[in-house]
């Protein structure tokens, strides 16, 4: 699949930004192991990236969803895209997660520096259309904007002591200490150039987009909106597990609200519904 080349480059003056949603899938979850890229392990019934995928295709305030894949993995990712419906392009990601990030911003240089990108994680499965909504909200005030869940533990700096022994060097206090997450949003002029500074900066190291806007950009403030404690990142054995049984605790929420919570379904067609 391509992204479709008819766009326009630009939204004509007073027309509200488009909004794509790049899915970063193309880790290959070495920590997770088992010789599968983790976005493709069944979680209830479906892989994790179309769950992911699946919260964006939902979201009313988003006009187009991509997928960057392993490139070994991409079929895969076209059965689930055409499963979806809602997804436009299906593309090789890169080495690092950074270099995914940069292959979603390549493959959006056809729009205009006014419209918006949502940058997600294929590893977390749980965001809900609520959450990307507030995040695409939160972008008509702010150029770069990050979920984020306050840290119910301590947080610690850590490095070698004398014997070589981890030891504790801070403690930065936890009332500022946030544990980030995503969707990270931003305005493409302003993570564009963040990007093209760090990648002429060969020290660059980056797990995070806000956090490459905040290294590069400092004049630009990023904005940090409540995420969703079950947001998490399927990362480790066992967070399948984890996952699934948060999954079932939502949908039971739901089901007692009279069905009323954030479905991980929909189509493009709800999304142009709510353009009009
Ligand atoms: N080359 C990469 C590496 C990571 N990611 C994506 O970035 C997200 C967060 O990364 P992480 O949890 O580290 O995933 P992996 O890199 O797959 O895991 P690991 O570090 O254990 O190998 C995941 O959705 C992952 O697919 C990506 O798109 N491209
Ligand atoms: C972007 C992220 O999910 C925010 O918590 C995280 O930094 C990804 O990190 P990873 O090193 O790729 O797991």
């Amino acid at each position: 699949m391509q992204v479709d080349p008819a766009s326009p480059a630009h939204a004509p003056a007073g027309a509200r930004p488009h909004v794509t949603a790049a899915v970063l899938a193309g880790g290959v979850g070495a920590r997770m192991g088992g010789g599968r890229p983790k976005q493709l392990l069944p979680l209830a019934g479906r892989p994790v990236l179309e769950h992911a995928a699946a919260a964006f295709c939902a979201a009313p305030e988003v006009d187009d969803v991509i997928v960057l894949m392993v490139p070994e993995h991409r079929a895969e990712a076209e059965e689930i895209a055409a499963r979806l419906g809602g997804v436009s392009a299906v593309l090789p990601g890169g080495a690092s997660r950074t270099e995914t990030s940069v292959a979603a911003l390549r493959a959006l240089e056809h729009r205009g520096d006014g419209d918006l990108v949502l940058l997600h994680d294929a590893a977390r499965p749980l965001v809900t259309p609520g959450v990307v909504g507030a995040c695409v909200g939160a972008l008509a005030s702010a150029g770069a904007v990050g979920v984020a869940v306050p840290s119910g533990d301590t947080v610690v700096e850590v490095s070698a002591g004398s014997g070589g022994a981890e030891v504790l060097r801070d403690v930065p206090p936890r009332s500022s200490l946030r544990r980030m997450q995503t969707p990270q949003g931003f305005r493409l002029g302003v993570v564009r150039r963040a990007y093209r500074k760090a990648l002429a900066d060969p020290a660059l190291v980056a797990t995070d987009d806000c956090g490459v806007v905040l290294r590069y950009l400092p004049e630009e403030e990023v904005r940090i909106i409540a995420g969703d404690e079950a947001n998490i990142k399927v990362t480790n054995p066992g967070d399948v597990e984890i996952a699934e049984t948060l999954l079932r605790l939502r949908e039971q929420r739901a089901a007692g609200d009279g069905g009323s919570g954030p479905a991980a379904t929909g189509t493009r067609d709800r999304r142009r519904e709510s353009r009009r």
